[in-house]
């Protein structure tokens, strides 16, 4: 299906998100969407895929204009969109989910959509037990299950917005291969993405965005300076993290055992050094979670000893953990980490410190003011929080962890956020370290893993690998050890 944007303009009270875009998307072929953090690449998708309507503008499908203003619409013109976070119904199976949405047909041949399911799953190799509750599935196998649904639903045009953020390396073979698929079947798939290296081995063509308008057209291979230049008018390179010397322990894990809904995870010794970055490596769901919660006084170990600067603090409340010093900045920004509905000031409001019954605004308003100027929020103290693009988000809650800090957990700092900012994050947090702060952090992307951290604990299967000094292990055997194909060394002692 060949896809055409004309002129599509969007402005969201002072800020123009779309600014007369036009874009081409041929059938059979997978476009890539690029551009910084609030560039308006989630805002234009959304218009083709019905979520919002545009001001101005039109969409026109297989040379026809066609006009929508609903998801439902847009899925009946043929255009889909695969969510980061797939729309889906966790309590209900993947049969009932893959069901779901097939308007009028509740009480159609159950037998037949298994059938469908079935043969659907098995042209893209998708290994899904229809009788699994969608609650446990792993986000790459909840996309699956979403695209299926949306191809049994007639999509020609399938748009995907970040889709190998949080899944593994082998599920994001399995998508690109089903991708290309599609695309020689003559579907047109649009893929909005921070990663490079995927635009490069999945797209043919490139768009880049950058202030709500166009700044560049490319064809694919291209070289990646150039796209880093087209999105920030500079070339960009990565913070080296100096290794850690000091050899002071910041924080202790003794015979710690962590209960969770699925799974236990037992840690027999981990010392972590001041200034230290240890990288939590697996597969989501595999236990780097529970022992960011526990390290972050929220989930009280079974049995085990916790000690921060010799100090043990296994039994301490999750308030006196943020007292001396331990900071946490969860995964899940509008559900965890931030307050949906309350502005970005409101946020400083809530930090400060309750010494005084008063809330001194004129102070908030100033803190904030520069914190929006330091991490360069695209957001004004008023805006509320869900208002602000995914990157910007995730700024607002970094600006929001207090300074100095012994010990920080992270659950995927960059998740989200573009080259320029993910480099920018990495810059303040090294940073930290060379101040003494100890860092923990959990990421999906194994070059994040590789490049910051100065030892990685690998979660397979319920087993946590002793700590590796990362100049022992390669991405590839990272890449094996979380998928249980290759033991890692015992670390030299
Ligand atoms: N519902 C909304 N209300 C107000 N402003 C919005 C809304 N949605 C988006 N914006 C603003 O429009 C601009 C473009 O946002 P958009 O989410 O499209 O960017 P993006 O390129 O997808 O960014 P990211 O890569 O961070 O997800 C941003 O400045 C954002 O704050």
């Amino acid at each position: 299906m060949k896809v055409e944007l004309h002129h599509i303009t969007k402005r969201f009270s002072q800020v123009l998100a779309n600014d007369r875009i036009s874009l081409t998307v041929e059938a059979g072929s997978i476009h890539g969407l690029l551009g910084e953090n609030g560039a308006g690449k989630s805002t234009l998708v959304k218009i083709l895929s019905g979520f919002i309507a545009p001001d101005t503008g039109e969409i026109w499908l297989d040379g026809q204009p066609v006009k929508y203003r609903t998801p439902a619409g847009a899925i009946a013109a043929g255009v889909g969109m695969l969510h980061q976070d797939p729309l889906d119904f966790p309590p209900l199976d993947v049969l009932d989910n893959f069901i779901a949405g097939k308007t009028g047909q509740w009480l159609l041949d159950r037998q037949a959509a298994k059938r469908e399911f079935l043969q659907l799953a098995a042209q893209f190799n998708f290994q899904l037990d229809i009788h699994e509750p969608v609650a446990n599935l792993t986000v790459g196998e909840r996309q699956q299950l979403e695209i299926l649904r949306l191809l049994s639903l007639g999509v020609n045009t399938l748009i995907l917005d970040e889709p190998t953020t949080g899944i593994s390396a082998s599920q994001k073979h399995a998508l690109f291969e089903a991708l290309k698929v599609l695309a020689q079947q003559g579907k047109s798939i649009i893929f909005v993405s921070h990663k490079l290296e995927d635009v490069e081995i999945l797209c043919d063509r490139v768009t880049v965005m950058k202030q709500g308008q166009v700044v560049g057209r490319e064809p694919i291979p291209c070289p990646a300076a150039k796209l880093v230049a087209m999105m920030f008018d500079r070339e960009l390179a990565p913070p080296v993290k100096p290794p850690t010397v000091r050899a002071e322990p910041m924080l202790e894990l003794q015979g710690i055992v962590l209960n969770g809904d699925r799974l236990t995870v037992a840690i027999d010794q981990l010392s972590v050094q001041k200034g230290e970055v240890i990288g939590l490596a697996g597969l989501e769901g595999s236990g780097q979670r529970l022992l960011l919660l526990c390290c972050a006084g929220l989930l009280a170990p079974q049995s085990g000893k916790i000690l921060l600067d010799s100090q043990d603090i296994t039994q301490a409340s999750y308030k006196e953990y943020l007292n001396i010093g331990i900071g946490y900045s969860p995964a899940d920004r509008l559900r965890e980490g931030l307050i949906g509905g309350l502005s970005i000031q409101d946020h400083f409001t809530l930090r400060q410190p309750q010494k005084s019954f008063f809330i001194d605004r004129k102070t908030i308003a100033k803190a904030t003011q520069e914190a929006i100027a330091l991490f360069n929020i695209k957001g004004r103290p008023q805006t509320p929080v869900e208002r602000l693009s995914g990157g910007n988000q995730q700024r607002t809650q970094l600006a929001l962890l207090p300074v100095p800090l012994n010990l920080l957990l992270m659950e995927h700092p960059t998740r989200g956020l573009d080259i320029e900012s993910a480099l920018w994050v990495w810059q303040q947090l090294i940073a930290r370290c060379e101040g003494g702060t100890s860092i923990l952090f959990a990421s999906s992307d194994l070059d994040e893993i590789m490049q910051y951290s100065d030892r990685i604990l690998v979660f397979s299967g319920g087993q946590v690998s002793p700590p590796i000094p990362t100049s022992q292990l390669t991405v590839e055997q990272l890449g094996q050890a979380i998928g249980g194909k290759f033991t890692p060394l015992q670390p030299q002692t």
